[in-house]
């Protein structure tokens, strides 16, 4: 099949690549000029394990191309994917500018039928406003379909995920669409849910606002372990082991960021506001998902004696391991209050980058820990679990680590005569 694929960000480029992969011949466009020189040069824009490699794969056996002429990429395609950025309004809900800007341009482009496919994440009904939007700006009468397939990939294993998902979801409100999108998943083996463009929407929130239900729930229960100094992770593997319950998404941390969580559960929110439906149980969960941070924060100053004249080395500044995103990362809140409390913060990262003149960043851990009073684990590096923690405490000030992902051998750390406290977790 011959597909274009808009808007080739985190979600655009990985779906393009996989799409080639899977034998398809793949356009990918994006108003970004510079993103898609770079795309276009083999070098991606973004870090994601083994997708560089993909682009240069199938950029060399002529599979995948890239451009940003919108009319005539819409023209040579049949099929449209949308996945453009779907950003927060500051009420919360989602902003819908992109995906507006994409439908009235296959309007006004297309010249025959078009399959378009929103895999951004979209409020239920944005398929039927898709609709209207095409229709609103056709300069002749062409038919089309619209159908919600929406994306459970995460970044830092997004190659992966998409290889591999557990489930295709597909929305659509015609048997021509349901049969256009059969083949074009033909061959794959996950589970195949095939439902109306408006439950496929609510799909994509529910699940992500249910992940997020998860974390919050292990996070406030890590606040009560704290208190009867039991572990947290020893409850959350303890419950995990239950089918119905499940291991993943129950590691306490700082909260959950990234650029899909906390816009999606507002967005969520917004349209149980709409509907006059109290979501109160997802209130809650962004109440302590606002509210941990800070929570580790006083727990530190206790520790510390108060913030005068300390150096913290904050270790990881995504929001995740295996990305260099730091959207909505725990890490900023984390350094913004530090730096307007005058600690002295230096930062590391293996991937992502911090610009700002408040705190210094370095190349190596070893270089950013010197004269710590603490050690605070934002971000889940595996990297971190390998250092040499008995030389890293020959240059501390204080030998006091603050995991707040809980991913070090606390046993080991305190023979080397660490104070060690995780989320949850004192030792
Ligand atoms: N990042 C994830 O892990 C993930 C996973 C699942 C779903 N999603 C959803 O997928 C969507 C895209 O997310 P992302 O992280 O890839 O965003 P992104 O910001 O990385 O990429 C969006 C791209 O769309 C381009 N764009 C915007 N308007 C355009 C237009 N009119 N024409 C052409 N290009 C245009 C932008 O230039 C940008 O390159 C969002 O709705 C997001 O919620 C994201
Ligand atoms: O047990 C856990 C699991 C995750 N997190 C945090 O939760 C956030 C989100 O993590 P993750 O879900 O792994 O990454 P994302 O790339 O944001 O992926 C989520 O958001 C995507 C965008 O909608 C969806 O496609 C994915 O299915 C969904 O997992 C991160 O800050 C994680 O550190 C925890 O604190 N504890």
């Amino acid at each position: 099949m011959k597909i274009l694929v808009i808007g080739t960000g985190y979600v655009g480029t990985t779906t393009a690549l996989v799409f080639a992969e899977n034998g398809h011949k793949v356009t990918g466009l994006d108003m970004d000029t510079k993103k898609i020189e770079s795309l276009t040069a083999g070098n991606l824009h973004f870090y994601e394990t083994g997708l560089e490699e993909l682009l240069r794969k199938h950029l060399q056996n002529e599979m995948v191309q890239f451009t940003t002429n919108v009319e005539k990429a819409i023209q040579e395609n049949d099929m449209i994917y949308i996945c453009v950025g779907t950003p927060q309004n500051e009420d919360g809900s989602a902003n819908l500018t992109y995906i507006e800007q994409v439908a009235k341009n296959v309007g006004k482009f297309m010249k025959g039928y078009k399959l378009v496919v929103t895999k951004s994440t979209v409020p239920v009904g944005t398929a039927e406003k898709v609709t209207n939007w095409i229709r609103g700006s056709q300069t002749s009468p062409h038919e089309f379909d619209v159908v919600s397939n929406p994306e459970f990939l995460r970044e830092g294993s997004a190659l992966y995920d998409a290889l591999n998902p557990d489930r295709i979801v597909v929305g659509a409100s015609t048997e021509r669409a349901f049969q256009k999108m059969r083949e074009l998943f033909g061959n794959v083996t996950c589970s195949y849910v095939e439902t109306a463009p408006k439950a496929a929407e609510l799909i994509k929130y529910a699940a992500n606002a249910f992940l997020a239900l998860k974390i919050s729930y292990i996070n406030e229960l890590a606040r009560l372990c704290d208190e009867l100094n039991i572990n947290v992770t020893e409850i959350a593997t303890g419950i995990g082991l239950d089918k119905r319950i499940g291991t993943s998404f129950l590691r306490a941390s700082l909260g959950y960021g990234g650029s899909c969580f906390p816009k999606d559960v507002n967005a969520l929110l917004d349209t149980a506001n709409q509907n006059s439906v109290s979501l109160s149980i997802l209130e809650s969960a962004v109440n302590v998902n606002k509210t941990q941070p800070f929570y580790v924060l006083e727990k530190m100053k206790e520790m510390l004696g108060g913030w005068e004249g300390k150096k913290v080395a904050v270790l990881g500044l995504s929001f995740k391991a295996g990305t260099d995103d730091m959207r909505e990362s725990p890490s900023l809140i984390i350094i913004d209050y530090l730096i307007k409390k005058g600690v002295n913060v230096s930062v590391h990262d293996p991937v992502a980058t911090f610009y700002t003149e408040y705190v210094s960043q370095h190349e190596t851990v070893e270089k950013t820990v010197i004269d710590a009073d603490a050690i605070l684990i934002c971000t889940d590096w595996p990297e971190y679990e390998l250092l040499d923690w008995m030389s890293i405490k020959e240059v501390l000030r204080n030998p006091m680590i603050f995991d707040g992902r809980n991913m070090l051998n606390a046993e080991k750390l305190k023979r080397l005569g660490f104070l060690y406290q995780g989320i949850g977790y004192f030792y």
